[in-house]
Protein backbone atom coordinates (compact mmCIF):
# COMPACT_ATOMS: atom_id res chain seq x y z
CA UNK A 1 0.00 0.00 0.00
CA UNK A 2 1.49 3.66 -1.01
CA UNK A 3 0.60 6.29 1.73
CA UNK A 4 0.81 10.13 2.06
CA UNK A 5 1.09 11.98 5.17
CA UNK A 6 -0.39 15.41 5.80
CA UNK A 7 0.89 17.97 8.33
CA UNK A 8 -2.07 20.17 9.26
CA UNK A 9 -0.39 23.01 11.81
CA UNK A 10 -3.04 24.94 12.82
CA UNK A 11 -3.78 27.51 15.54
CA UNK A 12 -4.42 25.54 18.38
CA UNK A 13 -3.02 21.98 17.13
CA UNK A 14 -0.79 20.32 15.08
CA UNK A 15 -2.02 17.73 13.39
CA UNK A 16 -1.05 14.92 11.58
CA UNK A 17 -3.30 12.73 8.85
CA UNK A 18 -2.19 9.04 6.81
CA UNK A 19 -3.80 9.15 4.17
CA UNK A 20 -4.11 5.59 1.71
CA UNK A 21 -3.73 5.79 -2.00
CA UNK A 22 -7.62 5.53 -2.26
CA UNK A 23 -7.94 8.92 -0.86
CA UNK A 24 -9.42 7.11 2.78
CA UNK A 25 -8.16 8.64 6.20
CA UNK A 26 -6.29 5.55 8.20
CA UNK A 27 -5.04 7.57 11.05
CA UNK A 28 -4.64 10.73 12.76
CA UNK A 29 -2.97 12.43 15.78
CA UNK A 30 -3.57 15.17 17.49
CA UNK A 31 -1.58 17.87 19.65
CA UNK A 32 -2.65 21.20 20.77
CA UNK A 33 -0.01 23.73 22.22
CA UNK A 34 0.09 26.72 23.94
CA UNK A 35 -1.01 30.31 23.20
CA UNK A 36 1.04 32.99 24.51
CA UNK A 37 -1.37 35.97 24.80
CA UNK A 38 1.45 38.54 26.57
CA UNK A 39 -0.71 41.95 25.98
CA UNK A 40 -4.19 42.45 25.05
CA UNK A 41 -4.23 42.15 21.55
CA UNK A 42 -0.97 40.41 20.98
CA UNK A 43 -0.94 36.57 20.42
CA UNK A 44 2.47 34.42 19.87
CA UNK A 45 3.54 31.14 19.58
CA UNK A 46 6.49 29.47 20.39
CA UNK A 47 7.95 28.11 16.99
CA UNK A 48 9.86 25.29 19.01
CA UNK A 49 6.45 23.85 20.17
CA UNK A 50 5.18 24.67 16.99
CA UNK A 51 8.19 22.26 15.77
CA UNK A 52 7.87 19.82 18.52
CA UNK A 53 4.02 18.96 18.75
CA UNK A 54 4.32 19.32 14.93
CA UNK A 55 7.27 16.35 14.71
CA UNK A 56 5.29 14.39 17.71
CA UNK A 57 1.80 13.87 16.05
CA UNK A 58 4.36 12.79 13.02
CA UNK A 59 6.17 10.04 14.78
CA UNK A 60 3.00 8.93 17.19
CA UNK A 61 0.83 8.30 14.06
CA UNK A 62 3.70 6.18 12.44
CA UNK A 63 3.87 4.00 15.67
CA UNK A 64 0.06 4.30 16.05
CA UNK A 65 -0.62 3.21 12.71
CA UNK A 66 2.89 0.64 12.05
CA UNK A 67 3.58 2.21 8.48
CA UNK A 68 6.43 1.01 6.96
CA UNK A 69 9.04 4.60 5.79
CA UNK A 70 9.44 2.95 2.09
CA UNK A 71 5.70 2.41 1.70
CA UNK A 72 5.15 6.74 2.86
CA UNK A 73 5.64 7.97 -1.10
CA UNK A 74 5.07 12.02 -0.32
CA UNK A 75 4.21 14.48 3.15
CA UNK A 76 1.78 17.55 2.12
CA UNK A 77 2.07 20.60 4.79
CA UNK A 78 -0.65 22.69 4.94
CA UNK A 79 -0.30 25.87 7.64
CA UNK A 80 -2.26 28.56 9.64
CA UNK A 81 -1.41 31.49 7.61
CA UNK A 82 0.37 34.60 8.16
CA UNK A 83 2.09 33.38 11.55
CA UNK A 84 5.59 34.67 11.18
CA UNK A 85 8.77 33.60 12.77
CA UNK A 86 12.28 34.79 11.97
CA UNK A 87 15.21 32.96 12.77
CA UNK A 88 19.11 32.89 13.15
CA UNK A 89 20.18 30.58 10.13
CA UNK A 90 23.18 29.73 11.99
CA UNK A 91 22.20 28.08 15.03
CA UNK A 92 18.71 27.49 14.09
CA UNK A 93 17.11 29.74 17.23
CA UNK A 94 14.42 31.87 16.56
CA UNK A 95 15.15 35.08 17.65
CA UNK A 96 11.58 35.81 18.83
CA UNK A 97 8.36 33.66 19.58
CA UNK A 98 5.97 33.64 16.28
CA UNK A 99 3.64 36.12 15.83
CA UNK A 100 0.12 35.18 14.99
CA UNK A 101 -2.29 35.75 12.02
CA UNK A 102 -4.67 37.43 15.36
CA UNK A 103 -1.79 40.02 16.56
CA UNK A 104 -2.80 43.50 16.24
CA UNK A 105 0.61 44.60 17.81
CA UNK A 106 1.45 46.06 14.41
CA UNK A 107 -2.19 48.68 13.76
CA UNK A 108 0.17 51.73 13.82
CA UNK A 109 2.62 50.42 11.36
CA UNK A 110 -0.35 50.15 9.13
CA UNK A 111 -1.86 53.61 9.69
CA UNK A 112 1.64 54.39 8.77
CA UNK A 113 1.65 52.72 5.51
CA UNK A 114 -1.63 54.07 4.59
CA UNK A 115 -0.81 57.50 5.60
CA UNK A 116 2.19 57.10 3.00
CA UNK A 117 -0.36 56.54 0.08
CA UNK A 118 0.27 52.53 -0.45
CA UNK A 119 -3.12 51.39 -0.28
CA UNK A 120 -3.82 51.54 -3.88
CA UNK A 121 -0.21 49.33 -4.67
CA UNK A 122 -0.86 46.73 -2.09
CA UNK A 123 -4.33 46.41 -3.37
CA UNK A 124 -3.00 46.21 -7.27
CA UNK A 125 0.14 44.31 -6.56
CA UNK A 126 -0.12 41.96 -3.18
CA UNK A 127 -4.21 41.39 -3.45
CA UNK A 128 -4.25 42.65 -0.05
CA UNK A 129 -6.09 45.09 2.24
CA UNK A 130 -3.56 46.83 4.61
CA UNK A 131 -4.05 45.19 7.55
CA UNK A 132 -1.62 43.55 10.82
CA UNK A 133 -3.41 40.20 9.55
CA UNK A 134 -0.62 39.57 7.33
CA UNK A 135 3.28 38.97 7.82
CA UNK A 136 4.95 41.89 6.42
CA UNK A 137 4.21 43.88 9.16
CA UNK A 138 5.40 41.32 12.01
CA UNK A 139 8.68 40.64 10.22
CA UNK A 140 9.03 44.91 10.49
CA UNK A 141 8.15 44.89 14.44
CA UNK A 142 10.56 42.33 15.16
CA UNK A 143 13.28 43.68 13.42
CA UNK A 144 12.47 47.07 14.82
CA UNK A 145 12.12 45.55 18.17
CA UNK A 146 14.36 42.71 19.03
CA UNK A 147 18.14 43.94 19.76
CA UNK A 148 20.39 43.66 17.27
CA UNK A 149 18.25 41.86 14.58
CA UNK A 150 17.83 44.32 11.90
CA UNK A 151 21.57 44.55 11.69
CA UNK A 152 21.82 40.38 11.46
CA UNK A 153 19.23 40.11 8.95
CA UNK A 154 21.06 42.76 6.99
CA UNK A 155 24.51 40.57 7.20
CA UNK A 156 22.59 38.03 5.76
CA UNK A 157 22.09 36.13 8.89
CA UNK A 158 18.62 35.96 10.21
CA UNK A 159 15.50 34.32 7.64
CA UNK A 160 11.64 35.02 7.54
CA UNK A 161 9.09 32.43 6.81
CA UNK A 162 5.59 31.62 7.50
CA UNK A 163 4.81 28.35 9.27
CA UNK A 164 5.12 26.21 6.09
CA UNK A 165 8.38 27.78 5.81
CA UNK A 166 10.11 27.24 9.15
CA UNK A 167 8.72 23.30 9.65
CA UNK A 168 10.62 23.02 6.12
CA UNK A 169 13.42 24.29 7.03
CA UNK A 170 14.07 22.22 10.08
CA UNK A 171 12.77 18.88 8.29
CA UNK A 172 15.52 19.40 5.74
CA UNK A 173 17.98 19.64 7.76
CA UNK A 174 18.41 23.41 7.47
CA UNK A 175 18.88 22.79 3.41
CA UNK A 176 15.63 24.40 1.84
CA UNK A 177 14.63 27.77 2.66
CA UNK A 178 11.29 27.81 0.55
CA UNK A 179 7.22 28.62 0.64
CA UNK A 180 4.80 28.09 -1.53
CA UNK A 181 2.74 30.47 -3.72
CA UNK A 182 -0.21 30.55 -1.52
CA UNK A 183 1.49 31.23 1.76
CA UNK A 184 3.66 34.15 -0.19
CA UNK A 185 0.45 35.78 -1.10
CA UNK A 186 -0.45 36.17 2.52
CA UNK A 187 2.49 38.38 3.35
CA UNK A 188 1.95 41.61 2.31
CA UNK A 189 5.35 42.00 0.23
CA UNK A 190 4.57 39.80 -2.54
CA UNK A 191 3.85 40.72 -5.79
CA UNK A 192 0.90 37.90 -6.79
CA UNK A 193 0.86 39.60 -10.55
CA UNK A 194 4.34 39.30 -11.29
CA UNK A 195 4.99 36.25 -8.97
CA UNK A 196 8.01 38.20 -7.19
CA UNK A 197 8.67 39.92 -4.26
CA UNK A 198 7.63 43.51 -4.49
CA UNK A 199 10.67 45.37 -4.00
CA UNK A 200 8.36 48.73 -2.88
CA UNK A 201 6.58 47.18 -0.19
CA UNK A 202 9.98 45.63 0.89
CA UNK A 203 11.71 49.10 1.11
CA UNK A 204 8.40 50.64 2.96
CA UNK A 205 9.04 47.89 5.71
CA UNK A 206 12.70 47.56 5.20
CA UNK A 207 12.75 44.39 5.23
CA UNK A 208 16.29 42.96 3.98
CA UNK A 209 15.27 40.44 0.54
CA UNK A 210 18.32 38.01 1.87
CA UNK A 211 15.70 37.17 4.67
CA UNK A 212 13.39 35.94 2.49
CA UNK A 213 12.53 32.01 1.33
CA UNK A 214 12.28 30.65 -2.58
CA UNK A 215 8.60 30.68 -3.69
CA UNK A 216 7.63 27.46 -5.83
CA UNK A 217 4.23 26.04 -6.82
CA UNK A 218 2.46 24.74 -4.44
CA UNK A 219 3.08 21.03 -5.98
CA UNK A 220 6.84 20.75 -6.01
CA UNK A 221 9.81 19.13 -4.45
CA UNK A 222 10.41 21.17 -1.44
CA UNK A 223 12.87 18.98 -0.49
CA UNK A 224 13.50 15.78 1.72
CA UNK A 225 12.18 14.60 5.39
CA UNK A 226 14.99 11.39 6.28
CA UNK A 227 12.72 8.88 8.07
CA UNK A 228 15.31 6.31 9.62
CA UNK A 229 17.11 6.28 6.42
CA UNK A 230 14.44 6.90 4.20
CA UNK A 231 13.93 9.85 2.32
CA UNK A 232 10.52 11.40 1.70
CA UNK A 233 9.75 14.12 0.01
CA UNK A 234 7.66 17.22 1.08
CA UNK A 235 6.12 17.46 -2.21
CA UNK A 236 3.44 19.66 -1.40
CA UNK A 237 2.95 22.87 0.56
CA UNK A 238 -0.70 24.94 1.12
CA UNK A 239 -1.67 27.67 3.59
CA UNK A 240 -5.05 26.15 5.39
CA UNK A 241 -7.68 28.20 3.67
CA UNK A 242 -6.52 27.19 -0.11
CA UNK A 243 -5.56 23.54 0.97
CA UNK A 244 -9.30 23.41 1.73
CA UNK A 245 -10.50 24.65 -1.59
CA UNK A 246 -8.02 22.26 -3.13
CA UNK A 247 -9.04 19.49 -0.90
CA UNK A 248 -12.88 20.09 -1.99
CA UNK A 249 -11.96 20.04 -5.84
CA UNK A 250 -12.94 23.83 -6.36
CA UNK A 251 -10.83 23.84 -9.37
CA UNK A 252 -13.19 25.36 -11.80
CA UNK A 253 -13.77 29.12 -11.95
CA UNK A 254 -16.90 29.82 -9.93
CA UNK A 255 -16.52 27.67 -7.56
CA UNK A 256 -16.08 27.93 -3.80
CA UNK A 257 -15.89 26.75 -0.26
CA UNK A 258 -16.49 28.18 2.93
CA UNK A 259 -15.15 26.76 6.35
CA UNK A 260 -16.82 27.06 9.32
CA UNK A 261 -14.45 26.79 12.37
CA UNK A 262 -13.69 29.79 14.78
CA UNK A 263 -14.45 32.75 12.06
CA UNK A 264 -15.39 31.57 8.27
CA UNK A 265 -13.32 31.66 5.64
CA UNK A 266 -15.18 31.43 2.04
CA UNK A 267 -12.93 31.73 -1.15
CA UNK A 268 -13.90 31.38 -4.50
CA UNK A 269 -11.66 30.29 -7.24
CA UNK A 270 -11.81 32.94 -10.02
CA UNK A 271 -9.25 30.98 -12.63
CA UNK A 272 -5.83 32.24 -13.80
CA UNK A 273 -6.06 36.01 -14.15
CA UNK A 274 -6.36 38.10 -10.40
CA UNK A 275 -10.16 40.09 -10.02
CA UNK A 276 -9.03 42.60 -7.21
CA UNK A 277 -12.33 43.86 -5.31
CA UNK A 278 -14.35 46.80 -5.08
CA UNK A 279 -16.17 45.49 -1.95
CA UNK A 280 -13.38 44.82 0.55
CA UNK A 281 -12.20 41.27 -0.51
CA UNK A 282 -8.76 39.78 -0.42
CA UNK A 283 -7.40 38.48 -4.16
CA UNK A 284 -5.21 35.68 -3.24
CA UNK A 285 -3.56 32.78 -4.93
CA UNK A 286 -5.44 29.57 -4.54
CA UNK A 287 -2.99 27.36 -6.26
CA UNK A 288 0.23 26.87 -7.74
CA UNK A 289 0.48 24.21 -10.20
CA UNK A 290 1.45 22.38 -13.70
CA UNK A 291 3.22 25.90 -14.56
CA UNK A 292 -0.46 28.33 -13.86
CA UNK A 293 -1.58 29.88 -11.02
CA UNK A 294 -5.07 29.85 -10.04
CA UNK A 295 -6.17 32.53 -8.14
CA UNK A 296 -9.32 33.08 -5.75
CA UNK A 297 -11.36 35.84 -3.69
CA UNK A 298 -10.99 35.15 -0.10
CA UNK A 299 -13.90 37.03 2.48
CA UNK A 300 -12.62 36.20 5.87
CA UNK A 301 -15.59 36.49 9.11
CA UNK A 302 -13.47 36.95 12.27
CA UNK A 303 -16.55 35.77 14.48
CA UNK A 304 -18.55 32.37 13.26
CA UNK A 305 -18.45 29.32 15.48
CA UNK A 306 -16.96 31.77 18.33
CA UNK A 307 -20.70 33.25 18.43
CA UNK A 308 -21.58 29.53 19.35
CA UNK A 309 -19.17 29.52 21.74
CA UNK A 310 -20.48 32.86 23.05
CA UNK A 311 -23.68 31.07 23.50
CA UNK A 312 -22.05 28.63 25.78
CA UNK A 313 -19.52 30.07 27.36
CA UNK A 314 -20.44 33.73 27.80
CA UNK A 315 -23.93 33.69 28.51
CA UNK A 316 -24.16 29.57 29.50
CA UNK A 317 -27.44 28.96 27.50
CA UNK A 318 -26.05 25.53 26.18
CA UNK A 319 -23.76 23.27 27.24
CA UNK A 320 -22.67 22.07 23.53
CA UNK A 321 -22.25 23.59 20.59
CA UNK A 322 -24.21 20.88 19.13
CA UNK A 323 -27.22 21.77 21.22
CA UNK A 324 -27.85 24.53 19.06
CA UNK A 325 -29.16 22.71 15.99
CA UNK A 326 -32.61 21.16 18.45
CA UNK A 327 -33.01 24.63 19.84
CA UNK A 328 -33.51 25.93 16.35
CA UNK A 329 -35.24 23.33 14.97
CA UNK A 330 -37.76 24.11 17.98
CA UNK A 331 -38.69 27.35 17.30
CA UNK A 332 -41.74 27.34 14.68
CA UNK A 333 -42.05 30.01 12.10
CA UNK A 334 -39.78 32.77 10.44
CA UNK A 335 -37.26 33.86 14.22
CA UNK A 336 -37.93 37.49 14.84
CA UNK A 337 -34.52 38.04 16.83
CA UNK A 338 -31.35 39.03 14.68
CA UNK A 339 -28.04 38.66 16.27
CA UNK A 340 -25.05 40.78 14.82
CA UNK A 341 -21.79 38.94 16.29
CA UNK A 342 -19.76 42.02 15.82
CA UNK A 343 -17.58 41.52 19.01
CA UNK A 344 -14.55 42.69 17.37
CA UNK A 345 -16.02 45.14 14.66
CA UNK A 346 -16.83 43.98 11.63
CA UNK A 347 -14.76 42.72 8.94
CA UNK A 348 -15.71 41.93 4.88
CA UNK A 349 -17.80 43.42 3.09
CA UNK A 350 -18.41 46.30 5.68
CA UNK A 351 -14.59 46.72 7.43
CA UNK A 352 -16.34 48.71 10.35
CA UNK A 353 -14.37 48.67 13.91
CA UNK A 354 -16.11 50.42 15.72
CA UNK A 355 -19.27 48.57 15.06
CA UNK A 356 -19.84 46.16 17.98
CA UNK A 357 -22.57 42.72 18.93
CA UNK A 358 -26.48 43.68 18.79
CA UNK A 359 -29.35 41.63 19.67
CA UNK A 360 -32.49 43.10 18.00
CA UNK A 361 -36.42 42.05 17.82
CA UNK A 362 -36.33 41.22 21.70
CA UNK A 363 -40.02 40.34 23.03
CA UNK A 364 -41.55 39.06 25.92
CA UNK A 365 -41.62 35.68 24.68
CA UNK A 366 -38.03 35.70 23.37
CA UNK A 367 -36.33 32.33 24.60
CA UNK A 368 -33.08 30.90 24.39
CA UNK A 369 -34.18 28.83 21.52
CA UNK A 370 -34.33 32.26 19.57
CA UNK A 371 -31.40 33.32 20.65
CA UNK A 372 -29.88 30.33 19.04
CA UNK A 373 -31.39 30.19 16.14
CA UNK A 374 -30.59 34.03 15.28
CA UNK A 375 -26.56 33.08 15.97
CA UNK A 376 -26.44 30.23 13.88
CA UNK A 377 -28.82 32.70 11.21
CA UNK A 378 -26.06 35.53 11.63
CA UNK A 379 -23.16 32.66 10.15
CA UNK A 380 -25.45 32.28 7.24
CA UNK A 381 -26.72 36.18 6.72
CA UNK A 382 -22.26 37.18 7.35
CA UNK A 383 -21.70 34.51 4.38
CA UNK A 384 -24.02 36.01 1.85
CA UNK A 385 -22.71 39.35 2.80
CA UNK A 386 -19.80 37.98 1.52
CA UNK A 387 -21.05 36.04 -1.41
CA UNK A 388 -22.90 39.09 -2.73
CA UNK A 389 -19.44 40.89 -2.86
CA UNK A 390 -17.80 38.16 -4.72
CA UNK A 391 -20.51 37.57 -6.54
CA UNK A 392 -20.40 41.21 -7.93
CA UNK A 393 -16.38 41.24 -7.86
CA UNK A 394 -16.43 38.29 -10.12
CA UNK A 395 -19.33 38.70 -12.45
CA UNK A 396 -19.43 34.93 -11.67
CA UNK A 397 -23.15 33.44 -10.31
CA UNK A 398 -22.95 30.61 -7.41
CA UNK A 399 -23.82 27.32 -8.23
CA UNK A 400 -23.30 25.67 -5.25
CA UNK A 401 -21.79 26.00 -2.21
CA UNK A 402 -18.85 23.43 -1.11
CA UNK A 403 -18.49 23.80 3.20
CA UNK A 404 -16.47 22.14 5.68
CA UNK A 405 -14.95 22.70 9.06
CA UNK A 406 -16.31 21.93 12.66
CA UNK A 407 -19.55 24.07 12.65
CA UNK A 408 -20.99 22.50 9.29
CA UNK A 409 -22.12 19.32 10.89
CA UNK A 410 -25.15 21.82 12.40
CA UNK A 411 -28.17 20.03 9.44
CA UNK A 412 -30.31 23.68 11.13
CA UNK A 413 -27.03 25.83 9.75
CA UNK A 414 -26.47 24.24 6.50
CA UNK A 415 -30.72 24.68 5.33
CA UNK A 416 -30.52 27.77 6.31
CA UNK A 417 -27.74 28.63 4.55
CA UNK A 418 -29.17 27.46 1.30
CA UNK A 419 -32.14 28.93 1.75
CA UNK A 420 -30.63 32.28 2.32
CA UNK A 421 -28.09 31.90 -0.48
CA UNK A 422 -31.25 30.56 -2.68
CA UNK A 423 -28.56 28.17 -3.80
CA UNK A 424 -27.46 24.07 -2.98
CA UNK A 425 -24.78 23.72 0.03
CA UNK A 426 -22.94 20.57 -0.04
CA UNK A 427 -21.35 18.73 2.80
CA UNK A 428 -19.25 16.18 1.42
CA UNK A 429 -18.78 13.01 4.22
CA UNK A 430 -14.38 13.83 5.10
CA UNK A 431 -14.91 17.35 6.07
CA UNK A 432 -11.14 17.38 6.69
CA UNK A 433 -10.78 18.97 3.32
CA UNK A 434 -7.41 21.50 4.87
CA UNK A 435 -5.48 18.32 5.45
CA UNK A 436 -6.84 16.39 2.49
CA UNK A 437 -5.60 19.82 -0.11
CA UNK A 438 -2.31 19.05 1.40
CA UNK A 439 -2.28 15.49 1.00
CA UNK A 440 -3.60 15.53 -2.74
CA UNK A 441 -1.10 18.15 -3.85
CA UNK A 442 1.85 15.60 -2.79
CA UNK A 443 -0.08 13.02 -3.89
CA UNK A 444 0.04 14.64 -7.35
CA UNK A 445 3.18 16.01 -7.29
CA UNK A 446 4.60 12.31 -6.57
CA UNK A 447 2.55 10.38 -9.54
CA UNK A 448 0.44 9.18 -6.96
CA UNK A 449 -2.79 10.62 -8.03
CA UNK A 450 -3.84 13.13 -10.90
CA UNK A 451 -6.37 16.49 -10.35
CA UNK A 452 -9.25 14.54 -11.20
CA UNK A 453 -9.15 12.09 -9.17
CA UNK A 454 -9.51 14.54 -6.06
CA UNK A 455 -13.07 15.35 -7.22
CA UNK A 456 -13.53 11.30 -7.22
CA UNK A 457 -12.47 10.84 -3.96
CA UNK A 458 -15.08 13.53 -2.44
CA UNK A 459 -18.45 11.43 -1.50
CA UNK A 460 -20.71 13.64 -0.33
CA UNK A 461 -22.88 13.07 2.84
CA UNK A 462 -25.51 15.89 2.23
CA UNK A 463 -26.61 17.97 -0.34
CA UNK A 464 -29.04 21.03 1.23
CA UNK A 465 -31.43 22.45 -1.49
CA UNK A 466 -33.11 25.95 -1.05
CA UNK A 467 -36.61 26.19 -0.33
CA UNK A 468 -37.38 29.59 0.17
CA UNK A 469 -39.57 31.59 -2.25
CA UNK A 470 -38.26 35.30 -3.21
CA UNK A 471 -39.75 37.20 -0.95
CA UNK A 472 -39.20 35.40 1.91
CA UNK A 473 -35.67 34.94 1.33
CA UNK A 474 -35.76 38.93 0.54
CA UNK A 475 -37.68 40.25 3.18
CA UNK A 476 -35.60 38.09 6.04
CA UNK A 477 -31.98 39.38 4.43
CA UNK A 478 -33.58 43.15 4.19
CA UNK A 479 -34.02 42.44 8.04
CA UNK A 480 -30.32 41.06 8.48
CA UNK A 481 -29.44 44.55 6.97
CA UNK A 482 -30.95 46.57 8.85
CA UNK A 483 -29.38 45.08 11.71
CA UNK A 484 -26.15 45.17 10.40
CA UNK A 485 -26.51 48.76 9.82
CA UNK A 486 -27.60 49.77 13.64
CA UNK A 487 -24.84 47.80 14.98
CA UNK A 488 -22.73 50.02 12.89
CA UNK A 489 -20.23 52.75 14.26
CA UNK A 490 -21.30 51.67 17.76
CA UNK A 491 -17.78 52.41 19.55
CA UNK A 492 -17.31 56.38 20.65
CA UNK A 493 -13.85 57.78 18.29
N1 LIG B 1 -22.72 21.28 15.80
C1 LIG B 1 -22.27 22.55 15.85
N2 LIG B 1 -23.12 23.58 15.69
C2 LIG B 1 -22.68 24.86 15.72
N3 LIG B 1 -21.40 25.20 15.90
C3 LIG B 1 -20.51 24.22 16.07
C4 LIG B 1 -20.89 22.84 16.05
N4 LIG B 1 -19.78 22.09 16.24
C5 LIG B 1 -18.75 22.97 16.36
N5 LIG B 1 -19.19 24.24 16.28
C6 LIG B 1 -18.37 25.47 16.34
O1 LIG B 1 -17.31 25.30 15.39
C7 LIG B 1 -16.07 25.71 15.92
C8 LIG B 1 -15.07 24.56 15.86
O2 LIG B 1 -14.83 24.19 14.53
P1 LIG B 1 -13.34 23.85 14.02
O3 LIG B 1 -13.43 23.60 12.56
O4 LIG B 1 -12.79 22.77 14.90
O5 LIG B 1 -12.67 25.26 14.31
P2 LIG B 1 -11.15 25.77 14.30
O6 LIG B 1 -10.42 24.96 13.24
O7 LIG B 1 -11.29 27.23 13.95
O8 LIG B 1 -10.63 25.55 15.69
C9 LIG B 1 -16.32 26.19 17.34
O9 LIG B 1 -16.33 27.60 17.34
C10 LIG B 1 -17.72 25.65 17.68
O10 LIG B 1 -18.44 26.58 18.48
O1 LIG C 1 -5.62 27.60 11.82
P1 LIG C 1 -7.00 28.03 11.40
O2 LIG C 1 -7.84 26.91 10.86
O3 LIG C 1 -7.70 28.81 12.49
O4 LIG C 1 -6.83 29.03 10.13
C1 LIG C 1 -6.23 30.24 10.26
C2 LIG C 1 -6.15 30.98 8.93
O5 LIG C 1 -5.22 30.40 8.07
C3 LIG C 1 -5.82 32.42 9.16
O6 LIG C 1 -5.74 33.13 7.97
Amino acid sequence: MNYIISLDQGTTSSRALLVDEKGKIKGMVQKEFKQIFPKSGWVEHDPKEILETQMGVLDELLKKEKVNASDIKAIGITNQRETTVVWDKNNGEPVYNAIVWQDKRTADICEHLKKSGLTEHVRNTTGLVIDSYFAGTKVKWILDNVDGARKKAENGDLLMGTIDTWLVWNMTEKKHHVTDYTNASRTMIYDIVNLKWDDEMLKALGIPKLMLPEVKPSAYNFGDYDLDGTKIPIAGIAGDQQAALFGQACFKKGTAKNTYGTGCFMLMNTGTTPQFSKNGLLTTIAYGLDGKVHYALEGSIFIAGAAVQWLRDGLGLIKDAKETEALADSVEGENPVYVVPAFAGLGAPYWDMYARGAVFGLTRDTGKAHLAKATLEALAYQTKDILKAMEDDSGIQLKNLRVDGGACANNHLMQFQADILDSEVHRPEVIESTAMGAAFLAGIQVGLWKQEDVDQNRPMDRIFKPTFDRVKRKRLYKKWQKAVERAKDWEDH
